[in-house]
């Protein structure tokens, strides 16, 4: 199956020697959610951009539903959908109304944008303030309104650049839905930037953890979180503690592995995470850089991409911690 989304050896130099993409590859199928992971910098916006043509890449290829980025932009832009992090709607004229704004602006006479505009009120939920001005509207209700607004002209692959950030726990859920039912139901093909990593668990099929311009990793999130054996134990101090003090006393352990300090907080890998706590204390002790907290958790995302990019995602929540279990 030819892949709604194609994109290789992507590079892009910025003014003032800034990589911000390395040789990035990612595909996307069909009715797939693809999950690009990443921290700020790592090259997200770069590759969106570049796959929406709004920039040109310096090197590499990229094609959306077969259409080169380069040699037919206008194809493109006219099979995508895109719902950047910013609200593109109009804050003083109605949901209605920007949604019909939005199908006259790609061609749909009156009588169908209308049409189509009520469609998707009805769908996303706006009907009973459909005619209200978007200034009055939630975040949740804002959210929606922006899908909506990025499906007018029936886009076979949609770009969501972190859809459900600032909203409520109530209206991430809602908004969850609907992506899968856009992805499942409507065989989008979709390509969604976020921060969080639950989101990306619970939605994307497969991730992509982007860092420094380039996919570290990629595969579906039951198979990198496969990927870490065992338990993960993570131990916070009030301040960083010096590195090789805490790498000696914890090198000293036998089953510890995989240690990972990124300033105050210390991330490793062991068989029987509970059974590692108290020695794993003790030593931190015994050297003289006493641990604040020591929790242990099963292997998350968050595991996964501080295996990978060797630093934890920014904003990342930490991984659920459990104490000893
Ligand atoms: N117009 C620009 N001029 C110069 N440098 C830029 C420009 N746009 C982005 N950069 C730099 O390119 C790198 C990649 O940025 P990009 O916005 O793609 O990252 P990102 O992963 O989307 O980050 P975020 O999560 O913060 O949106 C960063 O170092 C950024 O500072």
């Amino acid at each position: 199956m030819a892949h709604a989304i194609e994109a290789e050896g992507l590079v892009k130099n910025y003014p003032g020697d800034v990589r911000a993409l390395d040789g990035l590859s990612i595909t996307v199928a069909e009715g797939e959610i693809l999950g690009l992971l990443g921290p700020n910098g790592a090259g997200k916006s770069t590759t969106v951009k570049i796959l929406t043509t709004l920039i040109r890449p310096d090197a590499g290829t990229a094609a959306v539903a077969g259409h080169d980025v380069l040699r037919r932009p206008d194809r493109v832009r006219r099979v995508i959908g895109v719902v950047s992090q910013k609200s593109g709607a109009d804050p003083e004229a109605s949901g209605l109304g920007n949604l019909i704004l939005q199908g006259r602006l790609y061609g749909l006479s009156g009588t169908r944008a209308r049409r189509r505009a009520g469609e998707l009120l009805a769908r996303f939920g706006l009907e009973d303030a459909a005619g209200r001005p978007v200034k009055t509207y939630s975040g949740g209700m804002l959210r929606r309104l922006d899908v909506a607004l990025g499906l007018v002209h029936r886009p076979r692959v949609l770009f969501l650049d972190e859809p459900t950030t600032g909203l409520d726990p109530e209206a991430r859920a809602s908004m969850w839905a609907e992506i899968a039912r856009l992805a499942g139901d409507d065989a989008l093909a979709i390509l969604l930037t976020t921060h969080y990593l639950d989101e990306a668990d619970r939605l994307a099929r497969r991730l992509a953890i982007v860092d420094r311009g380039r996919v570290v990793v990629a595969g579906t999130p039951d198979a990198l979180k496969g990927e870490l054996r065992g338990d993960a134990v993570h131990v916070e101090w009030p301040q960083a503690p010096p590195e090789p003090l805490v790498r000696e006393a914890l090198g000293r352990l036998p089953g510890v592995r995989e240690i990972v300090l990124d300033g105050p907080r210390l991330s490793a890998r062991t068989g029987d995470g509970a059974s590692a706590v108290p020695a794993v204390l003790a030593a931190l002790d015994q050297a003289g850089v006493p641990a604040a907290a020591a929790t242990v958790a099963r292997p998350s995302l968050d595991d996964v991409y501080l295996r990978y990019a060797g630093r934890r995602l920014a904003g990342a929540e930490p991984a659920t911690a459990g104490g000893a279990r």
